[in-house]
Formats: C-alpha cells, sequence, structure tokens
C-alpha cells in the first residue's frame, strides 16, 4: 500500500514546474509527495510551499523546501493532498490526520487541486469512512445536537465520536479545536450536507470537500489512473 501511495505522489509531482506555490497535503500519501519533492529542490527546482499542518511544515522544512504562509502570497498554483475517500465527482472525505481545516483553507486558495491516492480510497458515495468535523470546545452538545439535526435534514444519521489521540486523551487540532468523527454509512448527496453543516456555529469546518479536487490520482495494483472534474 505503501509503495502505491508513493506511485501516486510521484505521479503527481510530473506537474510540479519550476517556480511554482505549491500547497502540502499531510498524510501518509502526501508525506510521500513533500519527500519527492524535497528531491527535486535539492536538485535545483525553484517552488515554494504552504503546510497545512505543523507535522508536514516540520517535514517540508528537513527536507529544505522554502515555505511561506498565505499572509503573503494571495494565490497557490497547486495544491497536492491526500483524501479518505474520493467519490465519481471528486468530492472528497478529509481530514482523517485531523488537518482538515488548513488543508481546505489551502486547497480553496489554490487554482488546482491534486488528490493522491491508492485505489481503496475511492467510493461509489461518500461516508462509509467517519465525516470528521471540527468544532470548538465550547457549547460542545449543543453543537452536537445542531449537527444531528443538518444529519436528519440531510437524510443521514449516525454515532457521533469525539476524536482521541494515541495517548487516550481528546485529540486537538493544530488549531485547538476538537475533531468529532460522525459515522453516517453512505452519503446521498455530499454537497447538500456540507452547506447543512457550514452555518453551524460551532462548526469551525467539516471534511466534505466539494468542488475543490480536479484531479485524482488514483495507484492499484492494475497501474495508475488519472481523473479529471468533468
Ligand atoms: O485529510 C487528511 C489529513 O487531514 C489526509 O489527507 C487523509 O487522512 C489521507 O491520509 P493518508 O494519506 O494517510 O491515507
Amino acid at each position: 500500500m505503501d509503495a502505491l501511495k508513493r506511485q501516486a505522489a510521484a505521479k503527481a509531482l510530473e506537474h510540479v514546474r519550476d517556480g511554482m506555490q505549491l500547497g502540502l497535503g499531510t498524510g501518509s500519501t502526501a508525506k510521500h509527495f513533500v519527500d519527492l519533492l524535497g528531491e527535486k529542490v535539492a536538485a535545483g527546482m525553484k517552488v515554494v510551499g504552504v503546510p497545512t499542518s505543523e507535522a508536514t511544515r516540520i517535514q517540508a522544512e528537513q527536507c529544505r523546501i522554502p515555505l511561506t504562509t498565505l499572509d503573503v502570497i494571495d494565490r497557490l498554483d497547486l495544491t497536492v493532498d491526500g483524501a479518505d475517500e474520493v467519490d465519481g465527482a471528486l468530492n472528497l472525505i478529509k481530514g482523517g490526520g485531523g488537518a482538515l481545516l488548513r488543508e481546505k483553507i489551502v486547497a480553496a486558495a489554490s487554482d488546482r487541486m491534486i488528490v493522491i491516492a491508492d485505489e481503496t480510497k475511492w467510493v461509489d458515495a461518500l461516508g462509509r469512512f467517519p465525516l470528521p468535523v471540527e468544532v470548538i470546545p465550547f457549547g460542545l452538545a449543543a453543537t452536537q445536537r445542531m449537527m444531528a439535526k443538518a444529519f436528519a435534514e440531510g437524510g443521514v444519521s449516525g454515532q457521533m465520536v469525539i476524536r482521541k489521540g494515541k495517548d487516550g486523551h481528546v485529540f486537538v487540532t493544530d488549531g485547538g479545536h476538537w475533531i468529532i468523527d460522525a459515522h453516517l454509512g453512505r452519503i446521498a448527496d455530499a454537497p447538500r450536507l456540507a452547506g447543512l453543516l457550514n452555518p453551524i456555529p460551532g462548526v469551525v469546518e467539516h471534511g466534505l470537500f466539494i468542488g475543490l479536487a480536479t484531479t485524482t490520482v488514483l495507484a492499484g495494483a492494475q497501474g495508475i489512473r488519472v481523473i479529471e472534474r468533468r
């Protein structure tokens, strides 16, 4: 599986040109991309990156990839990131690694977003992977009640679990928030559900990435498939 992730990352690297401003994703697949990009930079390629998490920032610094922020530049040419699920419309579930907020800010500031993944991430409908929702701890029960209402209106339901870290404590995001993983099963209309979650005050962001990915690179046993958004 790791070899497939690296293959997808290598394919995405073919889209990187000298002088590009890049969003750098988070997770085990994006980690391969940052590694490979670091090799290009060491060989003389000139790019600048905006990392989507502290983990990626540390990795990119180790790889000596020049970094900047969205306070200094206003647009990115390309973001390359992983995903937990990708559907046929290239809508995504992201946030398995807990970086969904910065990932969405960076993707939204990018002209293009290439999603890199092994083929197990390709799904008919989003939702088997629990939907990460980043929330403010204050008033959590009220937020969860509003989320349950949004889920019901969106035709889904399921358990909401506050994410814990490996140490057993509540997982805290880079932004200081918590994550609720919503076990919804199958989301028939992901754009509609995204629209229902957006206005909830205690919801900082959710892991439905609608209309952001322009390309998906899927690596499988039979080879690499590149799927462009229609
Ligand atoms: O959204 C993410 C992090 O917030 C990741 O991109 C997603 O979880 C996929 O990770 P991996 O490449 O390790 O399977």
